[in-house]
């Protein structure tokens, strides 16, 4: 079943007089359960098609559907619902609350969220159990995405949207973080988008596309996939 399906997507961006076409007529279908790599150098534009995907940015043209949902046609409420609902995000920078605590960050989102797994079992996943009571601060940078993921899995999301979550990592910790996405993959039957410019992270997807210039340079089914565990950098 597709979860995830992109059509004729086009998007510019305006800046005084001038106008920048950041994506090109994008077709792009995702099937349930996939973990997609989307590759491509810096302002190729990756992060505006996940931020499209993500119901955070609008697109000129074209349709965005997930989960059944078309998110152009959504209203404000709707769309609101729908990042809380059916997206979950991972970015680069953790973006914990820092006056919070690892259980409290995680709550926060289960607490808005209709339908959230339950707490310790989402921490006890991710591999933080019994470290509940710390603060940001007080966590590695690998323990603070781990934190971000679980904040992100707590609300049993259709889709985990990833933009360059090993970007702030060492290769040892990136390979964990790798392989509790890819837990939360297979444990979940969450899919799963992550967007890279590192062309190490290609291995573990089933399917890889590459962005040039706000295009599909190509988009092809990964026959030589690893597990996280085969990743190398
Ligand atoms: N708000 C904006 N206004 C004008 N141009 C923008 C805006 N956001 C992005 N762009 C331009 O759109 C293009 C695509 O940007 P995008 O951030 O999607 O690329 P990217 O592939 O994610 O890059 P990176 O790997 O560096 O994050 C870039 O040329 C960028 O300069």
């Amino acid at each position: 079943m597709s979860i995830l399906s992109i059509n004729g997507v086009h998007k510019t961006y305006q800046s005084g007089q001038t106008t920048f076409q950041a994506l090109t007529d994008i077709h792009v279908e995702v099937e349930e359960g996939e973990i997609v790599v989307i590759l491509g150098p810096s302002g190729s534009g990756k992060s505006t098609l996940l931020n499209a995907i993500g119901g955070i940015d609008a697109i000129d043209s074209g349709s965005i559907v997930v989960n059944k949902k078309n998110i152009g046609r959504l209203s404000d409420r709707e769309l609101v619902d729908y990042r809380r609902e059916d997206v979950g995000f991972v970015f680069q920078m953790y973006n914990l609350i820092p006056n919070l605590t690892v259980y409290e960050n995680i709550e926060l989102t289960a607490n808005i969220s209709r339908e959230s797994m339950s707490i310790p079992e989402v921490i006890h996943a991710v591999g933080l159990s019994g470290m509940e009571e710390r603060f940001p601060r007080e966590l590695s940078g690998g323990q603070q995405q781990r934190v971000s993921i679980a904040r992100a899995v707590v609300k049993a999301p259709k889709l985990l949207l990833c933009d360059e979550p090993t970007g702030a990592l060492d290769s040892v910790t990136s390979k964990e973080i790798l392989q509790l996405i890819e837990k939360v993959n297979k444990e979940f039957n969450t899919t799963v988008l992550i967007i890279t410019h590192n062309q190490a992270i290609k291995s573990m997807a089933n399917r890889v596309i590459t962005l040039k210039d706000g295009k599909v340079e190509s988009d092809f089914v990964n026959e030589h996939q690893t597990s996280a565990e085969g990743v190398e950098w």
